[in-house]
């Protein structure tokens, strides 16, 4: 482990004001991505996933805003807020631009890959020559030259007969050829760190094998890091060194892949095991109870308490930060679960809730639940300064 991580999130907070309601989509998520490491960002639909990958490009678009926390390339503050002078919050100075984020950032330092090839490539042009374009662009290469390297990074991401392929058109390309059109534009700047929303979840588990080992090889020659973000724990295992488990905006578990596996930690990636095929275990599959509620309104205390086997009537009032309850190869175990002792709430004494107590609680019903929101919640965290206080942290 490297002394300084490459990419730096801290308590990042993205929100969409809509009319009905502020969407709490990614609320104060923090995870460091060190050189030539692939970090997981896992959950189920909804958990903000894709949201977060956004915002560290600054790429969400109104009505979402990026409302708090800090990003930090190599040092350098891709999103950073400071407090005016009147109180108010306002971007730092050192926060970089957006043209340099476009120019000196984006594809050179950071790339993205995003779920459907389609909607990243133009169907109206041929595959090599937007390829070729993307390279003499980045890489400031003369025609020819950047033609030659379209081809070489075509036969780099294992297409066959890439001259050939070079003069066609996207739909000529199976859906796996296609992202793998998209990883060698990812590629082609050499960059440092590549985001991957899902690249493999439209693909047939073949071919996602395909990808997954094409990706692995990649990142061991040219040592790029990634993001890969997924709603599969399978494809987490195959491929990340650390994973972070989103529920509700949240990182709930945050761990080294096998820690995560067979020291699992937090209640809700022990549902999302369970509810996935697994060689070493026996037991029937069984889904996650309920559904995850809306980020407009999340439950009060824990987030995932409604659906939790293990909470407690302490799980309705609590709500836990996510903190370090152990240490696998010299990088944090933490989880956000107030049955862990350093949480120190009262969990072993509290009362159980019965099952079925509380999974029929739907965001907006009335009930105390609904009505209480995570405004009633209590902070588990000293350390926590912005529990609460939603709304009042939107920047203006
Ligand atoms: N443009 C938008 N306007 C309003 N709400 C949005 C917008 N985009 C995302 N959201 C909300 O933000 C939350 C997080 O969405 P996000 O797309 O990040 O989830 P995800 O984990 O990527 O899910 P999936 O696995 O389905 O891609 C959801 O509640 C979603 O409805
Ligand atoms: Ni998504």
């Amino acid at each position: 482990m490297s002394p300084d991580p490459l990419l730096r999130v801290e308590n990042l907070k993205t929100q969409f004001f809509t009319e009905t309601g502020t969407v709490r989509a990614v609320d104060g998520i923090s995870f460091d991505v060190y050189e030539g490491e692939i970090v997981g960002l896992v959950g189920e639909s909804g958990a903000g996933k894709s949201v977060a990958s956004m915002s560290l490009l600054r790429l969400v678009e109104s009505p979402g805003e990026i409302v708090g926390g800090e990003v930090t390339y190599k040092g350098e503050t891709i999103f950073g807020l400071e407090e005016g002078p009147d109180g108010e919050l306002r971007e730092r100075d050192d926060m970089l631009s957006n043209e340099e984020i476009r120019t000196r950032i984006r594809g050179n330092e950071i790339a993205v890959i995003f779920q459907d090839p389609m909607e990243s490539l133009n169907p109206v042009f041929t595959v090599g020559g937007q390829l070729r374009e993307f390279i003499e662009l980045n890489r400031d290469l003369p025609s020819d030259e950047a033609k030659a390297e379209a081809i070489e990074m075509l036969r780099e991401v294992g297409i066959p007969d890439p001259e050939e392929r070079y003069e066609e058109y996207p739909h000529q390309f199976s859906g796996g050829m296609r992202q793998r059109v998209l990883i060698a534009m990812a590629l082609a700047c050499e960059p440092n760190l590549i985001i991957a929303d899902e690249p493999t979840t439209a693909l047939d588990v073949t071919v996602e094998g395909q990808i997954i080992d094409l990706v692995d090889e990649l990142q061991q020659k040219y040592g790029t890091s990634f993001i890969w973000v997924t709603h599969d724990l399978g494809v987490v295992a195959e491929i990340c060194d650390r994973v972070n488990v989103m529920y509700l905006g949240e990182i709930v578990e945050q761990a080294p892949v096998d820690e995560l596996f067979y020291d699992t930690k937090h209640p809700y990636t022990e549902a999302l095991l369970n509810s996935m095929p697994r060689p070493d275990r026996a037991t029937d599959l069984e889904p996650i109870e309920g559904v995850m509620p809306e980020a407009i309104n999340p439950p009060s205390g824990c987030r995932f308490h409604p659906r939790c086997p293990d909470a407690r009537e302490v799980c309705t009032q609590v709500h836990p930060d996510t903190r370090e309850i152990d240490r696998a190869d010299g990088y944090p175990h933490r989880a956000a679960c107030v049955k862990h002792d350093v949480f120190d709430v009262g969990y072993t004494e509290s009362v159980p809730l019965e099952p079925g107590d509380e999974a029929d609680v739907r965001v907006g019903e009335t009930g105390t639940e609904g009505d209480s929101g995570p405004d009633s919640s209590v902070e588990s965290g000293a350390t926590s300064t912005d529990g609460g206080s939603d709304g009042g942290d939107r920047r203006e």
